[in-house]
């Protein structure tokens, strides 16, 4: 009998989240059926990373290696239909963990929403806010490798001096900055052609007030608002919308989910090629998840937050 420890929420968050929101449970699992596997988890994220250890299952052999969107558990039973194999070609160097990162779904979010929202081209300016995470770090560098100025925001001076090394042209802190719209127009005086918002909020209108004509906003989360126990009001941007003949999309990674393979291979490949550079924010223990999940929101992760098991 396989014993698996899951996190669950205890309470929805009111502000935000606290240690007391969580629960950390023990669950019996069952024995394996025809067609089940067990799975354990070694990287955990918002979307877990796990192994197999036992498979009734002929298409996934004992210690492959999967992701699958399974909570935070150390153990799950699975028919293996929600489960993603890792490309075959993954080197035996790479850290398996890039799955849940560069090399998984936060690299393909900055992938399809680069090329398909934002419509980069060569020679554009791009700006990206939470640049040094795991979504923001892989847009800069994606833009850079389109032949775009990139310039790009972080929350620390160490986060600055990182999106320097792996080759943004501009970046600033935001936290530090006197004026952000100052701090904005001094990096690309002419303005921005695309926006990559990952922060919404203040940051985004103050933003969207130095696109160029016809720039173009994806609108990819807004993580300055998730915790709010009461709503942001404007300022509101329909003028600038209009004057400037913005486009302004959201979207949701999933819906480029038929084109996840070409996704990861154009990511794997230059991950490999030394083209896309990497770091992960690894913290050790199950135990620590929510410890994890807290700093990430605070800003405490470079690159992608990880929990090792
Ligand atoms: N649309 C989609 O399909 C997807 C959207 N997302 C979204 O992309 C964004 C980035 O996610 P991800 O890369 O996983 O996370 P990150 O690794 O970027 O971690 C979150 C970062 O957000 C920054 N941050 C937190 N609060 C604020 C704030 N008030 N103002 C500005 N920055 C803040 C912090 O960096 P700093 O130190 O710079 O403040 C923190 O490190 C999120 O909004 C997420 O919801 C992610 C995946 C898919
Ligand atoms: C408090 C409100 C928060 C709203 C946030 C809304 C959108 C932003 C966001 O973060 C969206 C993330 C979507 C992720 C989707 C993931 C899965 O489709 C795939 C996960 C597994 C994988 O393929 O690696």
């Amino acid at each position: 009998m396989v014993v698996a420890k899951a996190w669950i929420l205890k309470k929805h968050f009111d502000g935000f989240p606290k240690t007391s929101d969580f629960d950390l449970k023990k669950i019996e699992l069952p024995d394996l059926k025809d067609g089940e596997l067990l799975l354990e988890s070694v990287f955990l994220s918002v979307d877990p990373y796990m192994r197999i250890v036992e498979s009734k299952n002929p298409t996934f052999a004992v210690g492959a290696f999967v992701v699958g969107n399974k909570g935070w558990r150390t153990h799950f039973i699975s028919d293996g239909k929600d489960l993603q194999l890792l490309p075959s070609n993954w080197p035996e160097s790479l850290p398996k963990s890039l799955a849940l990162g560069t090399v998984g779904m936060p690299g393909l979010t900055a992938y399809f929403g680069l090329l398909e929202v934002c419509k980069m081209k060569p020679g554009e300016t791009v700006l990206v806010n939470a640049a040094a995470g795991a979504v923001g770090s892989v847009v800069g560098q994606l833009a850079k490798i389109g032949g775009c100025k990139v310039v790009g925001c972080a929350g620390s001076d160490d986060k600055v001096a990182y999106l320097k090394k792996i080759g943004f042209d501009e970046a600033f802190n935001y936290k530090t900055v006197k004026s952000l719209d100052e701090a904005l127009s001094k990096a690309s005086p002419d303005g921005y052609d695309c926006f990559f918002d990952n922060v919404g909020g203040e940051f985004a209108c103050v933003a969207i007030n130095q696109m160029k004509k016809y720039g173009r906003i994806a609108v990819c989360g807004a993580i300055s608002q998730y915790n709010d126990s009461v709503p942001q009001k404007g300022p509101y941007l329909q003028l600038p919308m209009i004057l400037k003949e913005l486009q302004m999309e959201g979207f949701i990674v999933s819906r480029w989910n038929h084109r996840r393979e070409e996704g990861l291979q154009a990511l794997l490949k230059w991950v490999v090629e030394g083209k896309v550079k990497y770091h992960e924010q690894v913290t050790e223990g199950f135990e620590n998840m929510p410890v994890a999940f807290m700093g990430m929101l605070k800003g405490e992760n470079l690159g992608k937050a990880v929990v090792k098991v």
